[in-house]
C-alpha cells in the first residue's frame, strides 16, 4: 500500500539515561543519514535533565529532540514539572503527551493530557498524544470504545497534521515483548483514522499515527507493512544506538 504521509521513527527512553549515555545520543544522530532522512523524520526523547545538551549534539543531524510530558500551563508554582516553552527554549520540537505511564503512574484523565497538547502546541511544539487500551479492555472487547473516548478527550480541537501525531501504544504491549497480530494493529490503526478523518478531514487524513509497544528491528518491517501505520514510537530498543539504527535500517528497507 502507497504511503502518503511522511513516518516517523520516535524513541522514548522514559525514566533512563544520564551523561554517560551522550554517547548513545551521537551516534543515533550520527547514524541517521541521507538519502532516508530526507524521507522521514527521527526523534529521540531523552529524560528532560539531557534535553538540552542532546539538542546541542543534533545540531548537525535531521534528529529531532523531544520531551516526554508537559505541564499544561506556561510558568508557575508546579514544582517539578516543565513547560512547553521550556521544553521549546531548549530547542526541543515534540513532546509526547499521555502516556500510558503518565496516565496510569500520575493518574492523568483525558481533559488534561488535552490540555497538555494544547500547550505544546502554544508554544509551537508537535504532540504526541499516545492512547491504547489495557489488557482487560482488550479482553473484555472495549479496544475500539476505550480508543474512541481517548481520541476524542484527548486530542484539542484546531489540531492539524503538522501540530500532532497520535500513538497506539496497547498498554499489554508496551515492556512486554508482546507485539499485536498485524491484524489486531490494522483494525486499531485503520478506527483511529477513521475518526480523525470525520474530526478533522484532511487534516485527520494526513495525522501520523504511530504503533508503540515492544517494536524492534526484527518486527519493525511487519509493523510499517501495515496499513495506516505511519512510523513507530520505541521504548526500550531506542536506548542503544544500535537497536535503534537497526529499526532505521527496517525503515529504510520499506521508505527509501
Ligand atoms: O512505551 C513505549 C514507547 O512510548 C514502548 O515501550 P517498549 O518499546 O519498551 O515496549
Amino acid at each position: 500500500m502507497t504511503k502518503t504521509v511522511r513516518p516517523l521513527l520516535a524513541g522514548n527512553w522514559k525514566m533512563n539515561g544520564t551523561r554517560a549515555s551522550l554517547d548513545q545520543i551521537k551516534a543515533i544522530a550520527d547514524g541517521v543519514k541521507a538519502p532516508l532522512s530526507e524521507k522521514i523524520d527521527t526523534l529521540l526523547c531523552p529524560p528532560a535533565t539531557l534535553l538540552y545538551v542532546a539538542t546541542a549534539l543534533c545540531d548537525d543531524s535531521p534528529l529531532a529532540i523531544g520531551a516526554q510530558d508537559c505541564h499544561q500551563q506556561v510558568s508557575g508554582a508546579h514544582t517539578g514539572d516543565i513547560s512547553a516553552e521550556m521544553i521549546a527554549d531548549c530547542f526541543g520540537t515534540h513532546v509526547i503527551v499521555g502516556h500510558s505511564e503518565r496516565r496510569r503512574n500520575h493518574a492523568e484523565s483525558d481533559m488534561l493530557v488535552r490540555a497538555k497538547a494544547q500547550a505544546a502546541h502554544d508554544a509551537g511544539l508537535i504532540a504526541i498524544i499516545c492512547i491504547g487500551e489495557t489488557a482487560y479492555e482488550r479482553n473484555s472487547g472495549q479496544t475500539l470504545d476505550v480508543l474512541k473516548r481517548e481520541l476524542i478527550g484527548s486530542i484539542p480541537d484546531g489540531s492539524t497534521a503538522q501540530t500532532t501525531v497520535v500513538a497506539y501504544e496497547p498498554v499489554w504491549a508496551i515492556g512486554t515483548g508482546v507485539v499485536p497480530t498485524q491484524e489486531n494493529v490494522e483494525e486499531a490503526h485503520a478506527f483511529i483514522r477513521a475518526e480523525l478523518i470525520q474530526r478533522f478531514g484532511k487534516e485527520g487524513a494526513n495525522m501520523r499515527i504511530l504503533y508503540g509497544g515492544s517494536v524492534s528491528g526484527a518486527n519493525a518491517r511487519d509493523l510499517l507493512e501495515v496499513p495506516h501505520v505511519n512510523g513507530v514510537l520505541v521504548g526500550g530498543q531506542s536506548l542503544k544506538a544500535a537497536d535503534f539504527l537497526a529499526i532505521y535500517a527496517a525503515f529504510e528497507r520499506q521508505f527509501a
